[in-house]
């Protein structure tokens, strides 16, 4: 009998990773996760998909991580990472497809990540943090050794920036590409004495590559004087095995260029680039660069562009491309020429089989978590190949789904998800919540979400209205940009015309309206408590109360754009962006929830504004995470999180239909 989703589901569902298919086109390599709640312990295996669909088959056994799979282009092996009995950090493991004991490859004394394969499969590369001046391993230990025993913690900074998201940059180590030798395991720092490292943000395979030669690397890297201040993230090729110096290929561009991928040929190299600086959500364009210089293929795309991949031949790419709503795979050809499903799903993480056209991806929605499937000739549909969740998918009883388009700021159109109870009747009234995104520059897609899950909340009696408001991504770069230098009037005008959307239904208890968001949805939050009384309660997460106090975040270059102004030059525009100048207004009950180890959105933030809900008298409470960065991430936690929130709408708008 099926049942309504709860937030023990979200740990129940298997997490299926990025697919490696072989090269033949006969199997796929995934990362499975589980999670042990009471342990609050995950454990990741690999497992090996039959692409004609007949079956899925364990391919290690080993507790803990075994991660990012990888299969060698001559199909013999699949490399990833693990931390096994000796290892002091993950270390990266090959194992025969057939399975038997996966072999150690490396044994570094830094832990390597993002794996790729050289062309002729005898060379793997991965990406690792060391010191620039610790060429060899003995320097490492000696400089790692050191650094433990020093007694004194304190941190002396002369960088622009120190930290990111909830990690410490101060160590010194830079994220650099190293070269390692499957069959003796020796590993090459690839980019030593060249004085550029990779973004030191979230390194990982996205930001290199290498040519299918072997000769050169090509990396995301940045020269600029002070890249923290002033950032421009180039690509730069380096020969491999031979003296040179690294040569910028992007030096015409002032903004962002990443995501290089040589093409099978290796003639030629696509990439993403931004040409708006300080705007992270600047239009990301698909680009091709010949060796000379570089064109875009997508000039006539008004998305984004993510992941590039090239097709076999050699003569397409494919990227991912947020669009109203659903994140799709589009084809480019390299005359521009795209092709894209129009399917009310989303789909991710492409990989191509190289000798037969078969391409396995990942597809979801709100009501299907990730799943593996592939597409090739002589397949009408595409068809699934991993079925971890099946049952358990099966055992949901999901609520309808509708997108619906409203009339938002200076009536302009804006598309926004509604999720109905599971049980939903009509002729009832029900509570509302709307839930508010973060960015501002993300969309809501048809996605699966393990934090904050709609399909979870409708199934506690709640319409859940998700606007996709003014400054969203997907939507036309004019509509992400529209609330730049005023970050608070347009989406807030969105939310209150789609909450009046709402209200003239016959089915929605007007008196029983609350809202909820995280980040800058957690700062529409506290914006919408100085604007309206029409919510009964507001559940705030990481949640940016002021905009001055944001100078404290981890990224402080860009906010100027985004706001309009430096502090210094225009302090006014910042304050009058700032929730807390409307502070004197505040009356709704609040939840304010916030993790201490969140350097996005410092934590501070949710303590001001709780301080003064609490001063004034306002309800609220704090749910403190000190072991949680921006987002909340392990499984006890997230319970904690979930209870706390469902308990806080309870109390003030009750749950299902009103009695
Ligand atoms: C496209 S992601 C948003 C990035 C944004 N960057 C900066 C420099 O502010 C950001 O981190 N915004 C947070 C305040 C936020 O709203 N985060 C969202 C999205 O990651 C969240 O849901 O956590």
């Amino acid at each position: 009998q099926p049942r309504p989703m709860t937030p023990e589901d979200l740990w129940a569902v298997k997490r299926v990773g990025a697919p490696s298919v072989s090269p033949d086109g006969k199997w796929a390599a995934v990362e499975v996760t589980t999670w042990d709640v009471p342990k609050d312990e995950g454990s990741s295996q690999l497992w090996l998909l039959a692409t004609d669909g007949s079956k899925q088959v364990q391919l290690t056994h080993t507790p803990g991580k075994n991660a990012g799979p990888k299969w060698s282009p001559d199909g013999s092996l699949i490399a990833f990472t693990s931390k096994r009995a000796g290892d002091d950090g993950a270390q990266v493991y090959v194992i025969a497809p057939a399975g038997g004991e996966a072999r150690r490859v490396s044994d570094m004394p830094m832990s390597p990540s993002g794996l790729k394969w050289g062309a002729d499969s005898k060379t793997l590369y991965a990406v690792a943090w060391t010191w620039p001046d610790t060429p060899d391993d003995a320097g490492y230990r000696a400089r790692d050794r050191a650094e433990k025993e020093k007694k004194a913690k304190a941190v002396v900074i002369d960088a622009t920036v120190y930290r990111y998201w909830d990690r410490w940059l101060t160590d010194g180590k830079r994220p650099v590409v190293f070269g390692i030798d499957v069959a003796g395991g020796k590993h090459t720092n690839l980019m030593a004495g060249c004085k550029l490292h990779l973004p030191p943000y979230e390194p990982g395979a996205d930001d290199y590559d290498v040519s299918p030669d072997g000769k050169e690397l090509c990396f995301v890297g940045d020269a600029s004087k002070d890249p923290g201040l002033d950032p421009n993230a180039d690509l730069f090729a380096l020969p491999i095995g031979r003296k040179g110096e690294p040569r910028n290929l992007t030096a015409d561009n002032a903004a962002s260029d990443t995501s290089p991928v040589y093409s099978p040929d290796g003639k030629s190299i696509a990439f993403l680039r931004q040409t708006t600086k300080f705007f992270y959500a600047d239009r990301r364009r698909l680009m091709l660069h010949d060796g000379e210089k570089a064109r875009e293929l997508t000039a006539d795309l008004d998305r984004s562009c993510s992941s590039p991949r090239w097709l076999p031949d050699g003569k397409r790419i494919a990227v991912e491309v947020e669009d109203a709503g659903y994140v799709r795979i589009a084809f480019v050809g390299l005359d521009g020429k795209r092709f894209a499903d129009a399917t009310k799903v989303s789909e991710r993480s492409i990989d191509f089989a190289r000798d037969v056209r078969m391409g396995v991806y990942l597809r979801n929605s709100f009501d299907e978590p990730p799943t593996v499937f592939a597409h090739g000739p002589g397949m009408k549909e595409p068809r699934q190949l991993s079925h971890f969740n099946d049952e358990l998918v099966k055992s949901w009883k999901l609520g309808k789904v509708e997108s619906v388009a409203i009339k938002g700021a200076d009536d302009a159109a804006v598309q926004m998800w509604v999720f109905y109870p599971p049980d939903f009747d009509p002729a009832k009234k029900w509570p509302l919540v709307q839930m508010v995104h973060g960015g501002p520059h993300n969309g809501i897609m048809s996605e699966f979400s393990f934090r904050w899950n709609p399909q979870v909340w409708a199934a506690r009696g709640y319409v859940v209205g998700v606007v996709n408001f003014h400054g969203s991504s997907g939507f036309g770069q004019a509509f992400t940009d529209s609330i730049t230098g005023d970050y608070g009037t347009k989406p807030l005008a969105d939310v209150m015309r789609a909450t009046d959307w709402f209200e003239a239904k016959p089915w929605i208890d007007k008196n029983r309206m609350a809202a909820a968001g995280g980040s800058y949805g957690g700062y529409m939050m506290a914006w919408l408590n100085g604007h309206t009384d029409r919510f009964k309660a507001h559940v705030c997460h990481a949640g940016v109360y002021s905009y001055h106090s944001q100078m404290a975040s981890d990224v402080v270059s860009g906010r100027q754009r985004a706001l309009g102004a430096f502090p210094w030059l225009d302090m006014e525009k910042i304050d009058r962006q700032s929730a807390q100048r409307f502070a004197a207004n505040f009356k709704t009950p609040t939840l304010v929830l916030h993790g201490e180890k969140d350097y996005r959105v410092p934590v501070t933030q949710g303590f001001e504004y709780y301080n003064t809900l609490r001063q004034k008298g306002v309800p609220t409470r704090l749910v403190y995470f000190p072991d949680e960065n921006h987002w909340v991430l392990k499984p006890q936690n997230a319970l904690v999180w979930h209870r706390e929130v469902f308990g806080w709408l309870e109390r003030f708008i009750g749950r299902g239909p009103t009695p």
